[in-house]
């Protein structure tokens, strides 16, 4: 017998298939009898296929062994028995607990990089063996109710989580999101570009590069006024046919990098054929994440929307999106960007385009890396496989007939020690050498040797980047970010965490703080994660709190601070988090929270970033020290009141909306059976077994039990605290109200008297 798996901090509605009583097991005949409830009983989690598990929404199932569903034939009713002893039961349930706790620490340690893509909703049923299985898809819940906000948005927002969406509706919201229409939104990036459209630059300095006039009047038109090294010693070698690895530091201009060789080409594509195109996409670009791909849409549709000249369609094929209209937009597609999983999706069940993609002329892997390594490779390698059909079928001896193009700012070590089966050892990033035998084996080049251009093989980090450590008690986490925070109020900051659970706990920590911080994660419908990286770009001193699904290729400007709230587990993660600040030239810096016990290996992690990547010789290796922050404790032990308040409720909230999905998991699938659920009567009989919990358990039932008088009394006295002045103990200068007193306290980028000595963070040369 199975049910759905209770999904960690999770609001969850269940969408039964009713079961057809024919199928219900028999009692079981061998041992007496006992009459049991269904929560009382140890459920074990069902391991479900890889691809299942990462389905938006769908969290698990949990089967019993040696339970009879028993109905009696003149009411109707259904009961449960088993044939186990109470003691068995209460070992059963002792296991549970031990399980789900390991379960819940596991995934307070996975780092959440990019996803998988999640596929839209659907119900599976399974009927083998009188087993039904039900999907519990996961509601987003407590990421919207920022204080920040105005009422309006609120209120708007709050009507869009509750009120269902038609299949119209959807469509409709998928118009906002496409590729065709995508225009000012979360990725445009001449967002920041002057309204004046006559207010050109000179754009002699890309002379060198034979672009055509069309590229130029429209790169004069972005103020790109020269291009980036990446861009200048690419994009020569891509438009002469070669196949080229690209690296450089994050934010240095890749994906024009690549992207101005494709409209190129398509323009030539253009003029050379007099016939109306028919003949399918010039270029496929894979990125890792949906956020990535349509910025990269976004990227291509900017530089050709400012052109006098018919632009390509880009397309972009992510998840989250309506699988028929991505088909229809691959139809008259010159351009595609999607990621792995969805493009695999639409393109093997599509009619006629597996020819139509042998057909391009450009594969671009951006973030390869990250798409080349385990656990993301699945879906790529199965594109790639059909892609080198063609490339078999034609019995010329050369490799692949379309040009292959690689880009990230990393190539991480991990990756080629899988694939070699090599052993630790040596720095986390992989050496020129290294990294091109490494790609040549995963991706099937046109050349031999394509070109590899490093621009910048001192540094994987951006040049005006500065980096800092704060130290203090692991337990003392919530409380230092609030205080960072506090220091960089005002400033646009990128607070990431290794976990789903993270995010999802410290966004109401920060609201509650009133400071205006978004969640973002994998988990979230892809609505809410546009939206949240729309409000991110569009508010200055905002607060994305996000998982590493925002680590790569995000290019959201005026990012100042990015704060590693939990450690990045790799030195590559640790740069492309990094590198969402100081990007395109600007400042920005990065700063990692740790216990001390987490400081050696950070230094050390951070040490091998900044190593010269194994190309260097020895004595050319310079070690570099990472500075540690000296912040005021006093200060810090003046905020904690409100910081333990603001966790309190958030802890307390989130125990409620786990208590009530759990309600109503069970609720449901009373009522699907037939019988009655009441959860109090529940919590009665199953006392003694389940009061054997942790203690986190115990804290949590404990906040789940918070009166809404407790909870409002707390709402109050933390009120109270936010409006009152917190003395920085430095002349007549104050914290204030949740923020700071920006008039006496901010001086410079930083409120330097209220975290003491910090400088070299780029906090004294920025303007
Ligand atoms: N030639 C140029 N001059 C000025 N700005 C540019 C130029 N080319 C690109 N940019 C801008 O630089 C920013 C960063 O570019 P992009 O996102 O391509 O970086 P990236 O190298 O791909 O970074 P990451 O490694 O983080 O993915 C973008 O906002 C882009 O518009």
């Amino acid at each position: 017998m199975k049910r759905p798996h209770a999904a960690p901090k999770a609001t969850r509605k269940v969408q039964h298939k009713r079961q057809k009583i024919d199928d219900f097991p028999k009692p079981l005949p061998t041992k007496p009898q006992r009459k049991v409830r269904l929560d009382e009983l140890g459920w074990k989690p069902v391991s479900m296929p890889d691809r299942l598990e990462d389905f938006e929404g769908f969290y698990g199932l949990e089967e019993i062994d040696d339970v009879a569903i028993v109905k009696d034939g003149t009411t109707g009713n259904l009961t449960f028995e088993t044939t186990k002893t109470e003691e068995e039961v209460g070992q059963d349930i002792e296991e549970a607990w031990r399980r789900e706790e390991q379960e819940a620490q596991r995934l307070e340690k996975i780092t959440f990089g990019d996803e998988k893509e999640p596929e839209e909703d659907e119900t599976r049923e399974d009927k083998t063996n009188h087993e039904v299985t039900k999907e519990v898809p996961q509601k987003e819940s407590v990421d919207e109710s920022w204080e920040g906000f105005s009422d309006d948005e609120a209120a708007q927002d709050s009507q869009e989580e509750t009120t269902p969406v038609s299949e119209d509706e959807e469509s409709d919201e998928d118009d906002r999101i496409d590729g065709e229409t995508f225009g000012p939104g979360a990725f445009d990036i001449l967002a920041n570009q002057p309204e004046d459209e006559e207010d050109e630059v000179d754009v002699s300095a890309w002379a060198e590069l034979n672009l055509s006039e069309e590229v130029l009047d429209s790169l004069a038109k972005l103020r790109f006024s020269k291009p980036t090294e990446i861009q200048a010693s690419t994009i020569p070698e891509i438009m002469a046919g070669r196949d080229v690895i690209g690296k450089a530091s994050t934010g240095s201009g890749k994906t024009l990098a690549f992207g101005i060789p494709i409209v190129e080409a398509f323009l030539a594509s253009r003029s050379a054929s007099e016939e109306p195109k028919d003949k399918g996409p010039i270029a496929l670009i894979i990125a890792p994440t949906r956020e990535l791909a349509h910025q990269i849409n976004a990227h291509l549709i900017a530089l050709c929307d400012k052109g006098d000249f018919d632009a390509p369609h880009v397309a972009s094929i992510t998840g989250g999106l309506s699988v028929q209209k991505q088909r229809r937009q691959l139809e008259k597609a010159d351009i595609v960007v999607g990621t792995p999983g969805r493009l695999w999706e639409v393109i093997s069940t599509g009619q006629g385009l597996l020819e139509k993609f042998q057909q391009i002329q450009f594969l671009v892997v951006d973030e390869a890396d990250r798409l080349l390594s385990e656990g993301h490779y699945k879906e790529l390698g199965e594109i790639l496989k059909i892609l080198e059909k063609d490339d078999e079928a034609d019995d010329t001896e050369s490799g692949a007939q379309r040009q292959t193009l690689v880009f990230s700012a990393t190539f991480g070590k991990g990756l080629q020690q899988k694939l070699a089966g090599k052993a630790k050892g040596g720095s986390d990033l992989m050496s020129k050498q290294q990294s091109m035998e490494y790609l040549l084996k995963k991706l099937n080049f046109r050349e031999e040797k394509p070109a590899f251009i490093d621009a910048n093989p001192d540094s994987q980090m951006a040049s005006r980047l500065k980096e800092g450590l704060v130290e203090c008690a692991g337990t003392e986490k919530d409380l230092y970010l609030y205080s960072l925070l506090m220091f960089y109020t005002k400033k646009r900051a990128l607070v990431f965490t290794n976990s789903i659970s993270a995010v999802r706990r410290l966004t109401p920590f920060l609201q509650n703080l009133a400071l205006p911080a978004l969640p973002l994660h994998s988990n979230m419908p892809q609505k809410a994660r546009l939206r949240s990286i729309e409000r991110f770009k569009e508010r200055p001193g905002s607060i994305l709190v996000a998982t590493d699904v925002a680590a790569r290729g995000l290019d959201i400007p005026k990012v100042e601070l990015v704060i590693h709230y939990h450690l990045p587990r790799a030195a590559d993660t640790y740069v492309h988090r990094s590198g969402r600040t100081a990007r395109a030239e600007a400042s920005g810096s990065s700063i990692l929270i740790c216990a001390p016990e987490e400081v050696g290996g950070v230094r050390r992690l951070i040490a091998k970033v900044h190593a010269r990547a194994g190309d260097a010789p020895k004595s050319k290796k310079t070690a570099f020290f990472i500075r540690t922050l000296d912040i005021d404790r006093r200060i810090v032990s003046r905020l904690k009141p409100r910081a333990t308040i603001s966790k309190q409720l958030a802890d307390t909230v989130i125990a409620k909306e786990k208590k009530h999905s759990n309600d109503d998991v069970m609720r449901q699938a009373a009522e699907d059976l037939g019988v009655n659920y009441d959860s109090e009567e529940f919590e009665k009989e199953a006392k003694g077994k389940r009061g054997r919990g942790t203690g986190r358990k115990k804290k949590e039932k404990e906040a789940s039990e918070m009166t809404k008088a407790e909870m409002q009394a707390l709402r109050w006295e933390l009120k109270g605290l936010l409006s009152q002045r917190i003395n920085t103990g430095v002349s007549a200068r104050y914290l204030t109200n949740g923020g700071i007193d920006v008039d006496a306290l901010m001086a410079g980028d930083g409120n330097m008297e209220f975290l003491g000595t910090i400088d070299g963070l780029g906090l004294e040369d920025e303007e």
